[in-house]
């Protein structure tokens, strides 16, 4: 079977990388979340007083790019990759509401997505790749052979978020996560440098009425069409 490219954007927390990381192990591709490199050079940002409350010091950021290096290894005991930023385990870090309430603005910087860029396409140059994130059909790989964008209602989303945190035993407001995810869609699809949009030939998916089994089986069935 030929190895392909498979891009799967959409909005926040409507479940991308649940469907990238089951399909990446069933086919044993790799997995790649993109967010968590953006993530990633937010929590560098936070760590190093690169903020101030909510501005960003972007000239320092410039010239410090160069020097934040963000990779993905096998974690054994859950399967999953972990994000390391400068050789550190940075995997629960970068979940924090603080992440999350801080990473769109840092993922408008056009430096910011050229170094990420360019490390995601070198790390999908063998082809047999899952990555999921906001402009991975559109600007990373726009040759993918296989592109889904993903939507469901911002409650829905919310609600998920919610209860993955409460099953974790971690504090959570589901007011203050409806309005995070509302707040990071909004800036996603309205920043200058590659926007988050459904790229022309990428199939939609709605999973608000889905269950995971179902939107999995779904993804399986527009992969075996593809990858023949
Ligand atoms: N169809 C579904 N039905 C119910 N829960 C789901 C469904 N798909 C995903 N989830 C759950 O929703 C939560 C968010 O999913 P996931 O982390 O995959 O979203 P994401 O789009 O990758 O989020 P982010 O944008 O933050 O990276 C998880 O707890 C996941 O288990
Ligand atoms: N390709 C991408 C992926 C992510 N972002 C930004 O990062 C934020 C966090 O991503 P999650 O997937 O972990 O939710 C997201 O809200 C975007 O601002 C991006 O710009 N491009």
């Amino acid at each position: 079977m030929k190895k392909i490219t498979i891009a799967i954007d959409g909005f926040s927390s409507c479940g991308k990388s649940t469907m990238a990381k089951d399909l990446a192990r069933e086919v044993g591709y790799i997995y790649i979340d993109s967010g968590a490199m953006y993530r990633a050079v937010t929590l560098y940002s936070i760590e190093n007083g690169i903020f101030d409350r909510d501005v960003i010091d972007t000239e320092r950021l410039k010239k410090e790019i160069k020097d934040i290096h963000i990779s993905f290894r096998l974690n054994k005991e859950t399967g999953r990759p972990d994000t390391y930023l400068n050789g550190v385990n940075v995997e629960n870090k970068i979940r924090s509401m603080e992440v999350s309430s801080k990473v769109s603005p840092i993922s408008t910087l056009d430096f910011v997505r050229e170094a990420m860029v360019a490390q995601q396409q070198t790390m999908g140059n063998e082809k047999g790749i899952v990555m999921d994130g906001r402009d991975i059909g559109t600007t990373v790989f726009p040759d993918a052979e296989l592109k889904i964008f993903v939507t469901a209602t911002p409650e829905i989303r919310a609600q998920r978020r919610y209860d993955e945190l409460k099953a974790k035993g971690q504090e959570a407001s589901f007011d203050e996560i409806l309005e995070n995810v509302k707040q990071r869609d909004y800036i996603d699809q309205n920043r200058e440098v590659s926007p988050l949009r459904k790229a022309e030939d990428a199939l939609l998916l709605d999973n608000t009425d889905l269950s995971i089994e179902e939107q999995k089986k779904w993804l399986f069935e527009q992969f075996n069409k593809v990858s023949k």
